[in-house]
């Protein structure tokens, strides 16, 4: 992994973290990393695409890097998700909750690019979720989590580690990235 990339996406739900990824894959070629989790898919989401869909019993059967609870579901990711989008590409995308985007900066130290993605307003959250489809009761029982509260601020292990992107609107997040990758 020493000529390698790893750029780990994180911040509150809704914030935007999964279109910066996205972008990233698309404009940069940027190796799409999965992870695996527990919650049903959403919209139009498919296995093996955005997520491993597990069950309780497959996820406990996995060997994960980290794994955490985000409200009701488990989430998880591994070295073999991260080898596979290393195999045809310099540079791989996660997207995690604060929690393992801290996880990351410990184990993986300078390997790993942090960055966070900050919405100033939970109001502006709860509307893209809204329009993203997610059902209203779930997205008030996100909004009301510890987690939710957690992820929507930069935590102090990664004050001096992580770049804070700027998601309120989305032509200046994505003019951040562009000059991220191309510095
Ligand atoms: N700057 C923006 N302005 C308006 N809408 C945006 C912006 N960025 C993302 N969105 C939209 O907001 C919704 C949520 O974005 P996205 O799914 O990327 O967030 P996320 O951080 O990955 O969320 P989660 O953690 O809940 O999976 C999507 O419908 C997306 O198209
Ligand atoms: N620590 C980890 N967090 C993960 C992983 N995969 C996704 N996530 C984060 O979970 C929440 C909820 O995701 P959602 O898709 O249900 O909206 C969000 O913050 C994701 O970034 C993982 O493997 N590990």
């Amino acid at each position: 992994m020493a000529d390698k990339k790893l750029i780990v996406i994180t911040g509150a739900t809704g914030s935007g973290k999964t279109s910066i990824r996205d972008y990233l894959v698309e404009k940069y070629h940027a190796g799409k990393i999965i992870t695996h989790t527990t919650r049903k898919p959403r919209g139009k989401e498919q296995n093996n695409v955005d997520y491993y869909f597990e069950t309780d019993e497959s996820f406990a059967k996995l060997h994960l890097l980290e794994h955490v609870k985000y409200v009701t579901a488990q989430y998880g990711s591994s070295m073999e998700g991260i080898n596979k989008a290393f195999e045809n590409h310099d540079v791989a995308v996660i997207v995690l909750d604060t929690k393992g985007a801290i996880t990351y900066a410990r184990k993986l130290k300078d390997q790993a690019e942090i960055w966070f993605i900050k919405v100033d307003d939970p109001d502006t959250l709860r509307q893209r979720m809204q329009k993203r489809g997610d059902e209203s009761q779930r997205i008030e029982k996100r909004l009301a989590s510890d987690e939710f509260m957690r992820d929507m601020h930069l935590p102090d292990e990664l004050k001096n580690v992580a770049t804070v992107i700027d998601n309120n609107d989305w032509q200046v997040a994505q003019k951040q990235v562009d000059n991220l990758m191309t510095k």
